[in-house]
């Protein structure tokens, strides 16, 4: 008998790129686009995703380890992940769950690490230890300037009427996050087998579109049809 696709191997996702390129927007559609193939899957997010993650994430976002440096600040983005795989991500994974993550150990490489000029040993030997062997399947890296995806975050923000205050990277001058974006196109480029890059510069349904084609071609078992 024929397995419903919910029952194959389970899958782990994560979107990647700089600060407003659509990542949260396009993870939900995913999940959508997933659901109605009857596909079990679970959001998250990091830094977080578990209780004792998301302490982590307030205390680093609110600017509290600032003064202690990049390095130690990794180690800190590390602990979180390490928490978030283990309760959290691998747990779905091994009953049959996919997990759609919003960032994942590319952003330490890309903010802490080749951003942040953290030795590219220590963001090794962290994410060695954090992922727990759980390196994701695919990784969709959303590429635009960083100065359209801000005049998209403040125009939203404007519209909703909420001040733009930003947290700790939010802050960082324009030429840190065109060097930010370098960075996530140099970890895609040593990552061919699992990161596909696309453009964030385009509507949300024609970039939700190509994402929904991308998984499909990596997943094969998606495009049977099955019912569960
Ligand atoms: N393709 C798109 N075109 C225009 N605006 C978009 C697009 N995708 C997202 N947005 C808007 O841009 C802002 C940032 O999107 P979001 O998904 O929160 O980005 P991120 O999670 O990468 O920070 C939001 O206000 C969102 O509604
Ligand atoms: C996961 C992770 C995030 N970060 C940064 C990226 C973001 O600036 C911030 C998370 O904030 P968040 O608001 O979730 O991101 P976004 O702006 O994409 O919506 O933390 C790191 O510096 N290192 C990491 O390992």
């Amino acid at each position: 008998m024929l397995e419903a696709p919910n029952r194959r191997q389970a899958r782990f996702i994560t979107f990647e790129g700089g600060e407003g390129v659509g990542k949260s927007t396009q993870v939900k559609r995913l999940l959508a686009n997933l659901a109605n193939v009857s596909v079990d899957a679970v959001r998250t997010r990091e830094p977080g995703g578990t209780p004792k993650a998301e302490a982590i994430r307030s205390f680093i976002l609110q600017g509290r380890s600032e003064a202690w440096g990049a390095g130690a600040e990794a180690v800190l983005f590390a602990a979180a992940r390490y928490d978030h795989v283990t309760r959290l991500i691998a747990p779905n994974l091994a009953k049959g769950t996919w997990v759609i993550s919003d960032r994942f150990c590319d952003s330490t490489r890309a903010y802490q690490g080749l951003t942040g000029g953290v030795d590219s040993k220590l963001i090794d030997a962290l994410e060695d230890l954090a992922l727990d062997g759980h390196t994701p399947d695919l990784t969709i890296v959303l590429d635009m300037d960083p100065e359209t995806a801000f005049k998209r975050v403040a125009e939203r923000a404007i519209e909703d009427g909420l001040a733009l205050t930003g947290d700790r990277f939010e802050k960082e001058e324009l030429d840190w996050h065109k060097r930010l974006r370098d960075s996530f196109l140099d970890i895609a480029r040593n990552n061919t087998d699992r990161c596909v890059v696309l453009s964030a510069n385009q509507a949300e349904e024609s970039l939700e579109r190509e994402i929904w084609n991308t998984v499909q071609s990596r997943f094969p078992e998606l495009q049977t049809g099955i019912p569960a």
